[in-house]
């Protein structure tokens, strides 16, 4: 690794800021100089970092020029506001929200799937990280693509309330405390009570009947594989579960693969953890994934409708494991071969 390198963290008390922050202490990272910023209500609050203690900025006030990698972990709407400024200030920004994922002129990168796209951060000084579902997704599938090509992928992603930040998180505490104590639940953040109950919309309506977090993961998952034949139809619907989303993965292949080689692949790829002794328990779930960094794998096994097809279930903490550890470690790869 090169010297230390100064880093600022955008959004450092959302939930995807934090695990940053985590990362950054625990990792051996480059770190020198760090400064938390927030566009918003948390500026003035205190952080221990790696036996720091930071005082969180205000966004505004801050000057880029004084750090060379942002991570932007503040929502679209920020990394809207403040992408241009940190690149005129020189400044590369890794960017966890959907506000650049779709423009051609920035690169989306899944650190372990297109590691050399992140050569093309250059026209904007800036990189994107795609949607968490996608991340886990491609994370598990990639050695097979590359093993037997896919054709089509159905998947059916069962995402956390923590996908949707803070506030959700406090939504499912609250209605389940409600629920306990006989009272009135409120719902804010969805359209129907979360608490024991499932809901199969992440995202608003789009007129072809899918929702925007569904479009998500097609867009994205052919971007990142720069391959727009792979098919994908998937459906995501949100669970009471606090922290991990689930998927149950239905793929064709292109050349036939079976279940034990898939198996013995994932086994071998770093930042995977097979869980799939086909015994009572062997599977991963959402709390075996929760504070973890591997993409837990299991139920793998040949899809007894089609020649082609492997089932599989997926399961990674969607802010730590996914969005977080992507942006670190697509800053890692950054100051390893691209700073100058
Ligand atoms: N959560 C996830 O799984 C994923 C998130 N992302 C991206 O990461 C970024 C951050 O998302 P996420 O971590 O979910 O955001 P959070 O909802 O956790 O936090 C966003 C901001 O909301 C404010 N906030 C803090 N506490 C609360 C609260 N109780 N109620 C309401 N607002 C609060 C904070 O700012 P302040 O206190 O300064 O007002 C905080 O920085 C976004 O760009 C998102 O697109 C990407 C992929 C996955
Ligand atoms: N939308 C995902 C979390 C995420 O990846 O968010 P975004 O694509 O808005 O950054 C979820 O709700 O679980």
């Amino acid at each position: 690794m090169p010297k230390k390198v100064d880093v600022a963290v955008l959004g450092a008390t959302s939930l995807v800021g934090e695990a940053i922050l985590e990362h950054l202490s625990e990792r051996d990272f480059p770190l020198g100089k760090l400064y938390l910023l927030s566009p918003s209500l948390s500026v003035g609050e205190e952080i221990s970092i790696a036996g720091r203690d930071i005082v969180v900025q205000d966004a505004e006030q801050f000057d880029f020029t004084q750090v060379r990698i942002a991570l932007f972990a503040a929502g679209a709407e920020a990394a809207a506001h403040y992408a241009a400024k940190a690149a005129a200030a020189g400044c590369v920004v890794i960017d966890s929200s959907p506000q650049f994922r779709t423009d051609a002129a920035v690169p989306l990168v899944v650190a372990e799937v297109n590691p050399d796209s992140i050569a093309d951060y250059l026209p904007r000084k800036l990189i994107a990280s795609p949607n968490a579902a996608t991340i886990h997704l491609l994370k598990a599938l990639k050695p097979i693509y590359d093993a037997a090509g896919i054709s089509r992928i159905n998947v059916v992603s069962f995402q956390s309330v923590s996908g949707s930040g803070k506030e959700a998180i406090n939504e499912l505490a609250d209605q389940t405390r409600a629920i306990f104590n006989l009272s009135e639940t409120e719902n804010n953040v969805y359209p129907k009570r979360i608490a024991f109950n499932l809901l199969p919309q992440i995202g608003a309506f789009l007129d072809n009947g899918y929702t925007v977090e569904e479009m998500k993961m097609v867009n994205e998952t052919q971007r990142v594989l720069a391959d727009e034949s792979v098919a994908i139809n998937p459906t995501t619907v949100r669970v009471p579960v606090f922290y991990g989303h689930a998927q149950a993965v239905h793929i064709e292949t292109r050349n036939s693969i079976s279940a034990a080689t898939a198996r013995d692949l994932l086994k071998n790829t770093p930042g995977v953890t097979v869980i799939d002794e086909r015994e009572d328990g062997s599977f991963p779930t959402p709390l075996d994934a929760a504070a973890q960094n591997d993409v837990l794998v299991g139920r793998i096994r040949a899809d007894i409708s089609h020649p082609n097809g492997l089932n599989m279930w997926i399961v990674a903490d969607n802010v730590r494991a996914g969005t977080a550890l992507n942006c670190v470690n697509i800053a890692e790869i950054f100051i390893e071969k691209y700073l100058k």
